[in-house]
Order: structure tokens, then C-alpha cells, then sequence
């Protein structure tokens, strides 16, 4: 696997993949790779003859009082497991590659109306700095797939609504949560939690199961959400958000059958996200 870290480069390499008629799969993350992001790595070699991986801790999609600079930063070990999982090229920027103007002179996208609520409701600005970056490494990349997790559901709508606004020719790929043992999704701000936290923090999925078995029987939505939130905060969460929407993101209407529950909650200092599907019945 090579590692370039300046644009030049990375656009030699990727005419040598296009020249050979390589379709080419990307995989955006930040770094600190758990097995979540090894999946979409996985689901890249499926839709790519060559899988190109980026790590850059984005600091357009921070707010101020946000992890930014405790965010894990472990590159030798993220190339050890992206080689292992087959990557053949790894994009790393710093900020002055990716934002030479710096962050105040960048150009920015916006994707309205998905991008409001829920995480956006939470970290204002966030979903704009994420367009903008992603939308970045789509012009850079010119991938013909790109992999995102469903863990990020609001990302990935967000996502797929900014390539059909932009006419972006790529592939969306969706890749399906990847849990602990425990159910807890993995995500590398999992490593911030205590030994008690850790031990709290599956009952966030707990918290969706229960919710999802009571709607899916037919519980009335309202009061299914309250007793979701009040269980979380008996477990020591701090609920940003608990909603049900459509599978779109949009509210649930009478007619509603595939739909998902959203949740983002705090243990402590750290900010954990979770969202499980499920059908309402008729
Ligand atoms: N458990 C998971 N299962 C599937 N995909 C995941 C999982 N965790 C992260 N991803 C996906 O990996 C990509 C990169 O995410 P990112 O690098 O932010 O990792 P993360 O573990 O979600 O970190 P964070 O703690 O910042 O949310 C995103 O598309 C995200 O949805
Ligand atoms: C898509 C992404 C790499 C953009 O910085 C990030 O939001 C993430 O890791 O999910
Ligand atoms: N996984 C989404 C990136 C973020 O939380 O900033």
C-alpha cells in the first residue's frame, strides 16, 4: 500500500489506476481504524478493482468546544490494518493541502434540509464542514464508489442527497453497523470512555432494541420515545437527541412503514451516536 500525503502525487497514482481502466472505490475516514471502518474497506474491493482509503481529522466539521485536538490520531497502526485489509493507496492531507486558504477563506457546501436536526440540530456547522471535505475528496479522487457507514445515518443521507444535487458520478455504497459482542457500535471515540462507562455504554443499543420491539408491536410512537429517553438517562446518558423518523429523514406520517430510530447521548465527556431500522406496523 503507498501513503502520499500531496495532491500531485495522489493525481499521478490515480491517472496510473485509470490509464490500466481500474475502477477505483473510496473509503473516507479519520484515522484510529477499528474494524467499522475495515468493513467498508472490505465493501470497497467488492465495488472497486482499487481501494483508496483517506485519513484526515477534519477540522471544518469540529465546533469549538469539540474534540478536535484530543480526536486519536494513529497512523503506523491505520496503515498496518488498511494494508492488511487490501488497501492499495492511502490519501493523508494536512489541513494547508486539503484548506490552503485556511478554514475562514474555504469555500463551503451546504445540504440543506437533511443536514438539519438531529446531529446537525447538535453540532451546528457540522454537516456543512462534512460536504465540504467529502465533496473535496470526490474531486480530488474522482472515485467511482465511495463506502460510508450506516453508524453516520444522518451522514450518509446527507452524502447521498450532495451527489445527486452535484451531479457527482459515483456510487453510494451503505455499510451496515458493526457492533462490539455487546452491541455497542464501534467508533473511535468508544476509546474515551472509563471502564464504567464502557461498561454503560451498550445500553444505548439496549435502549433501541427495547424501543424498536415496542413499535414495531404497536405501541403509540410519543410515549415509546419517552420511556426510551428515560431509560437512558436511569443508565447515565445525557440524550442530545432520541427520534423515529422515516428511512429517508423525514417525519413519520400515518403511511410510514420503513423507518428508523435515531439516537445521540452523552456518557461523560463523550458523545455516542447509534440508529437501528425497523417497520411500523400497518
Ligand atoms: N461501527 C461502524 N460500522 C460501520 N461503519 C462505521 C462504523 N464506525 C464508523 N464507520 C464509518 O467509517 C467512516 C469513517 O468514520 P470515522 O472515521 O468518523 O469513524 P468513527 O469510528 O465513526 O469515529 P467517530 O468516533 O468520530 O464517530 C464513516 O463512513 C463511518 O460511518
Ligand atoms: C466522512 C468523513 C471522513 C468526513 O470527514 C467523516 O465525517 C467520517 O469519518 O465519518
Ligand atoms: N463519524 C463522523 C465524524 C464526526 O463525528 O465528526
Amino acid at each position: 500500500m503507498r501513503t502520499l500525503r500531496d495532491i500531485p502525487a495522489l493525481r499521478e497514482t490515480l491517472g496510473e489506476y485509470r490509464q490500466r481502466g481500474q475502477r477505483i472505490a473510496l473509503v473516507p475516514t479519520m484515522g484510529n481504524l477499528h474494524a467499522g471502518h475495515l468493513a467498508l474497506v472490505e465493501a470497497a474491493r467488492r465495488h472497486g478493482d482499487v481501494v483508496v482509503a483517506t485519513i484526515f481529522v477534519n477540522p471544518l466539521q469540529f465546533g469549538p468546544s469539540e474534540d478536535l485536538d484530543a480526536y486519536p490520531r494513529t497512523l503506523a497502526d491505520d496503515q498496518d490494518k488498511l494494508a492488511q485489509a487490501g488497501c492499495d493507496l492511502l490519501f493523508t492531507p494536512d489541513t494547508a493541502m486539503l484548506y490552503p486558504r485556511g478554514l475562514d477563506g474555504q469555500t463551503r457546501v451546504c445540504v440543506p434540509a437533511v443536514s438539519e436536526g438531529l446531529c446537525g440540530g447538535a453540532r451546528p456547522g457540522h454537516f456543512d464542514g462534512v460536504s465540504t471535505v467529502v465533496s473535496i475528496l470526490f474531486n480530488l479522487v474522482q472515485p467511482d464508489t465511495a463506502c460510508f457507514g450506516e453508524k453516520d445515518y444522518q451522514q450518509l443521507a446527507v452524502i447521498r442527497k450532495l451527489v445527486e444535487d452535484l451531479h457527482f458520478p459515483i456510487e453510494i455504497v451503505g455499510v451496515p453497523i458493526v457492533r462490539a459482542d455487546d452491541g455497542l457500535a464501534l467508533s473511535s471515540r468508544n476509546g474515551y470512555l472509563d471502564p464504567d462507562q464502557r461498561a454503560t455504554a451498550p445500553s444505548l443499543y439496549r435502549t433501541l432494541c427495547e424501543l424498536r420491539n415496542a413499535l414495531e408491536a404497536g405501541e403509540p410512537i410519543a410515549t415509546s420515545l419517552e420511556t426510551g429517553l428515560a431509560r437512558l438517562r436511569e443508565s447515565g446518558f445525557e440524550p442530545d437527541y432520541l427520534e423515529l423518523r422515516d428511512a429517508d429523514l423525514a417525519a413519520v406520517t400515518a403511511t410510514t412503514r420503513d423507518a428508523v430510530l435515531l439516537a445521540a447521548a452523552r456518557l461523560g465527556p463523550t458523545r455516542l451516536i447509534d440508529n437501528l431500522t425497523l417497520t411500523l406496523p400497518r
